[in-house]
């Protein structure tokens, strides 16, 4: 019952809505007098009333290529028709942040501590422009989903360039954000790269995965990494994503 109720919002694999946060215990000390509903309240999560923070939007570290490329494709979400009326464009942007649904123990091991402390990898690193910078646009007509990354300085691999693992990171992100709007729920069951030429440290650059085929519960992607001109190959991978039921999720096997 739990389950199924869970599982109808659960659709998508939806990462995107923020997690009650646990009860934090107050900093201030306890005012004597305080009613029980006061005090209730005093250790209740602020961060339960706001609104969580979209990471995919433009932010002062994002460089004049990052942005043009973010318009380019945030142009296309909305056109507008003759007359002036306005209707949805072939891209989406999705939305990202830096927490998901706690519905999933994540193995019966997990502490709640742990659960209530983490982060998307991706998106964990505070100092805007350090790590990732990278929105999704996705086109579901042309199954195509297009990530476009900054690479920040925490990134380093071999010096001035772009560690591989986080190359990896960024091409599994694309292809299983993409692979997730194909066919829901998925975990990555295989990830092959061919890295062909560095990518420098602050450059940007445009991923682009793309639907190969779909076979029962198996979803294979390609997806390619360039230069933000799309003149320059950098990486070129092949993915396999298994579709998962949501009670596997849940019940964290
Ligand atoms: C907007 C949204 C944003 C969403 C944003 C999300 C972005 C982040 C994305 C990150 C995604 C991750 O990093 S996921 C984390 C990394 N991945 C993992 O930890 C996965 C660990 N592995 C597993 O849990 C499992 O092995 C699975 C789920 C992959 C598969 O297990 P299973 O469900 O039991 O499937 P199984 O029956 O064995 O296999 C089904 C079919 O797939 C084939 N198959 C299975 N594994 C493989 C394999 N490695 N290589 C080749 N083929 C394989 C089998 O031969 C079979 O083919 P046939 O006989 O039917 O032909």
């Amino acid at each position: 019952m739990m389950a199924a109720s869970v599982r109808a919002t659960f659709r998508l694999f939806q990462p995107l809505r923020p997690v009650p946060p646990m009860r934090i215990p107050l900093r201030q000390p306890t005012v004597p007098g305080r009613t029980t509903v006061a005090r209730t309240m005093g250790v209740l999560p602020l961060p339960f009333f706001s609104k969580p923070r979209d990471f995919s939007l433009p932010n002062s570290s994002w460089g004049p290529e990052m942005v043009r490329l973010y318009e380019h494709y945030n142009s296309q979400c909305e056109v507008e028709r003759e007359g002036g009326e306005k209707q949805k464009g072939p891209w989406k942007r999705l939305p990202s942040y830096n927490r998901v649904l706690k519905y999933a123990t994540g193995g019966v091991y997990l502490s709640k501590l742990i659960q209530s402390k983490a982060r998307l990898f991706t998106r964990n690193i505070k100092e805007p422009g350090a790590s990732f910078e990278y929105v999704l646009f996705d086109n579901s007509e042309e199954q195509k989903c297009v990530g476009i990354l900054q690479a920040g300085h925490l990134l380093e691999g071999p010096p001035g360039f772009v560690h591989g693992g986080a190359i990896a990171t960024m091409i599994d992100t694309v292809t299983g954000a993409h692979a997730t709007l194909l066919s829901g729920p998925v975990m990555t069951a295989n990830l092959n790269i061919n890295y062909r030429s560095p990518i420098p440290l602050g450059s940007t650059v445009v991923l682009e995965s793309c639907l190969d085929k779909k076979e029962d519960k198996k979803t294979f992607v390609t997806c390619k990494v360039t230069s933000s001109n799309g003149s320059k190959l950098h990486s070129e991978a092949t993915a396999l994503f298994v579709s998962i039921s949501v009670c596997k999720i849940l019940d964290g096997v």
